[in-house]
């Protein structure tokens, strides 16, 4: 997977689902029209559906979100706010908002009805206040920040300067710390400055309806991972591979991997250098061809499920896994650096102190019989593995 790819993933179905979303209710607008009191609704059935999804699931930045984007809709539909006064503080909900959706991408899930949840309501109001402020002090010393500033800072360039710079803070904060969720705070803040400029009532109810069903997906999703996924890892849990043994057919394939002494390699390394070397071990085995699919199946220990498979024809795939591993010097990140000074940092680059490790894999694999469950498959692939590991490890048993 590609570096690019890998940063950017979580990205690409909700940006293709809102781009769809958009682009759809623009072409059949005139279409649509005869729908709009059905597309104004929605916003007032999901926006709520969304906020109590994402309490269940303990998602209280998208449940803030949702909070907000539905009171700024009821604001604008239901005449909350007068429309003369929305208009007339247009620039400053749009600035104020944007800062207040950005502020989400920088903190954590932390309750709603919670004293954190207090802080965020507050932490919303000076959000607010920012982008109201801002403006405020833009039109006040106009003539002043005119002739103080270069000509390219023009009011307009002034107020849209902020915006666009928390756009990329969100954006750049969503590629690094790569979540669901936080490609959801991005999408948001970019459907909310994008919708200032098509005004009307069916594209911003489409918009809202589009933000809450990313909304109820992000939850749901991100949901799925967490039970499924192993946090370590990445790998598949031993819950998922569970499941998929349920829709196994007769022939299938079980194998069993487990990395040779990993107790005395953490006990040299340490803890942290074993999870190092375990997440890189598992995306080696994640790779396995032949159709096989990876599970980390708990501590060291992972297995590989190969549906239509008998055990020989799988004995290249997992011989090819063995021998990647064994031949992969793996390059440790120096956890000191975080500690090290700026001065000391540069010095150690130089100094090319870097270290490198090596590991190995044992493997067992059984193929299933006729009559078998398969517990007991799994049961004779660990008495495999129990047989590697005898004759000397770092081979493959059958
Ligand atoms: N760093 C790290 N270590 C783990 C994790 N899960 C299990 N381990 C360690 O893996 C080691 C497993 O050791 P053993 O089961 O004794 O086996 P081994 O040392 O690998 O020896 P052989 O399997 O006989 O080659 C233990 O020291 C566990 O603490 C984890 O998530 N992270």
């Amino acid at each position: 997977m590609s570096a690019f790819y890998y940063r950017c993933r979580y990205f690409f179905l909700p940006l293709i689902f809102t781009a769809l979303g958009l682009a759809l209710s623009e072409i059949y607008q005139s279409d649509l029209q005869a729908w709009q009191g059905v597309i104004e609704q929605l916003p007032y059935w999901l926006l709520p559906a969304a906020i109590a999804i994402a309490l269940q699931f303990n998602r209280s930045r998208l449940a803030y979100l949702a909070a907000i984007m539905l009171a700024y809709y009821l604001c604008v539909t239901q005449d909350l706010l007068e429309s003369a006064l929305l208009a007339q503080y247009s620039q400053q909900i749009l600035l104020g908002g944007a800062f207040t959706i950005g502020g989400f991408a920088f903190i954590k899930d932390r309750g709603l009805l919670s004293p954190h949840g207090l802080v965020r309501v507050l932490g919303c109001g000076l959000c607010l206040a920012a982008g109201f402020g801002w403006l405020w002090v833009n039109r006040e010393f106009k003539l002043q920040l005119d002739e103080a500033l270069p000509a390219p800072f023009n009011m307009e360039v002034r107020v849209l300067a902020p915006l666009y710079l928390c756009g990329l803070l969100v954006l750049i904060r969503g590629l690094w710390q790569t979540s669901l969720v936080n490609s959801a705070i991005f999408i948001t803040f970019a459907l909310w400055a994008v919708q200032f400029e098509f005004i009307g009532l069916v594209s911003l109810a489409t918009s809202m309806t589009v933000l809450a069903i990313i909304y109820i997906l992000t939850v749901l999703t991100d949901s799925y991972f967490l039970a499924y996924r192993d946090e370590l890892t990445g790998l598949a849990s031993r819950r998922a591979l569970y499941n998929l043994v349920l829709s196994l057919g007769r022939k299938y394939s079980v194998a069993m991997l487990d990395i040779d002494h990993f107790k005395k390699f953490n006990d040299t390394y340490g803890h942290d250098v074993g999870d190092q070397v375990l997440k890189l071990v598992a995306s080696k085995i994640d790779a396995v061809r032949g159709g096989g699919k990876a599970f980390r199946y708990g501590g060291e220990e992972f297995t590989i499920i190969f549906p239509r498979k008998d055990a020989q024809s799988t004995l290249s795939y997992l011989e090819e896994v063995r021998q990647t591993i064994e031949e992969y010097d793996i390059v440790l990140r120096n956890e000191q650096r975080k500690s090290q000074s700026k001065a000391k940092r540069g010095k150690a680059k130089t100094n090319h102190q870097q270290r490198t490790v090596s590991v190995t894999i044992s493997i067992g694999v059984a193929e299933h019989q006729s009559g078998e469950t398969f517990e007991q498959t799994m049961k004779r692939s660990d008495q495999a593995l129990y047989k590697a590991k005898k004759k000397g490890r770092n081979q493959v048993c059958v």
